[in-house]
């Protein structure tokens, strides 16, 4: 038996039948475990029950699995983690990416990855949700990729294409959830998401150089979840909630004017001060939670029944 049939079968032990069978998985990112609030009939595992399965650090990330309906109707059947692992809390990518493979054992389907992150792109401002069309992932390209080293599966592919991760019939439902639900225009996005160890916050030159990579926002989780959701051939959408600017102008390093102004008892140009901080983060995770949760909501409603 292999790692993960020996945790779904925990599982079954733990979770009624009627909830065995999820059809979509949730990741709820920083702060958006109220995501999946409107679940009904649900139960909650804690990871510490569960074999392979680490425990959630990071403030804002609950170690818990949550099984339930959601949607209107009967709703779908969902399996959520309220938490997530992230490699700079010292887990393993392969820990960081058991839960994907444990719910692809159970059968899932479908994943609908959140995340807060932060902007590169100028246009987009604190609160819109992006959907994601596309990574840039510096670490996988150099060396801390989910799927190095043997592979979990022979029966699954060895070189894993990627320029078609992120479903285009998923990330089409977003748009129609969106006009279903009256969400103004501005609200959402797309874009592309830049994949970052962490846990430090990027440099100005940092997001400088992201952004003329072609990323549109930045973050610490979300690519291994989808590199290893596609490995198990899972339908993938990534929404993130931008959370804060990241923080890029040029120019404003020099303190050599700002010393010669001081000098000569002239004005000093304006000194970039924003410090981003994870509370910050959370903050907005819970003002625009309920939008996220909605949309969620919309989407499950919408999901053909063949997927
Ligand atoms: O990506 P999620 O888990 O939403 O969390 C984001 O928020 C944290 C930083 O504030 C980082 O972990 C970053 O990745
Ligand atoms: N950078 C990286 N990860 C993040 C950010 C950020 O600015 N905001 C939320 N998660």
């Amino acid at each position: 038996m292999s790692d993960t049939e020996a945790t779904v079968q925990v599982l079954r032990e733990l979770v009624p039948e009627e909830l065995q069978a999820p059809r979509v998985a949730i990741i709820c990112g920083s702060g958006l475990s109220g995501l999946v609030a409107s679940l009904r009939h649900s139960v909650l595992v804690s990871y510490d029950k569960l074999p392979g399965f680490v425990q959630s650090t990071v403030p804002g990330h609950k170690s818990s699995l949550a099984f339930g309906f959601m949607g209107s109707g009967a709703g779908v059947p969902v399996v959520a983690m309220l938490g997530r692992f992230h490699p700079y809390e010292g887990h393993k990518l392969s820990s960081v990416v058991y839960p994907v493979r444990v719910m692809a054992n159970m059968g899932v389907k479908n994943i609908i990855i959140t995340n807060a992150a932060g902007a590169l792109n100028p246009n987009l401002s604190v609160g819109t949700i992006v959907v994601v069309h596309d990574h840039i992932a510096l670490p996988n390209l150099t060396g801390m990729n989910p799927l190095l080293g043997p592979q979990t599966n022979p029966s699954l592919p060895r070189f894993l294409p990627l320029s078609d991760a992120y479903s285009r019939m998923l990330r089409k439902l977003v748009f129609r959830a969106a006009r279903d639900l009256s969400i103004e225009r501005d609200a959402l996005a797309e874009g592309t998401y830049a994949w970052v160890s962490g846990p430090t916050y990027e440099t100005p030159a940092e997001g400088r150089f992201l952004r003329a990579a072609g990323a549109d926002v930045v973050g610490m989780s979300t690519v291994p979840e989808v590199v290893a959701a596609r490995e198990e051939n899972m339908n993938v959408l990534v929404l993130s909630l931008v959370t804060n600017a990241v923080v890029i102008p040029l120019g404003y390093e020099s303190v050599r004017d700002e010393f010669e102004a001081e000098i000569a008892g002239t004005s000093t140009k304006a000194v970039v001060d924003e410090v981003v901080s994870h509370e910050e983060v959370l903050a907005i995770g819970k003002i625009k939670g309920d939008l996220m949760k909605s949309l969620v909501e919309k989407i499950l409603d919408l999901l053909p029944t063949d997927v």
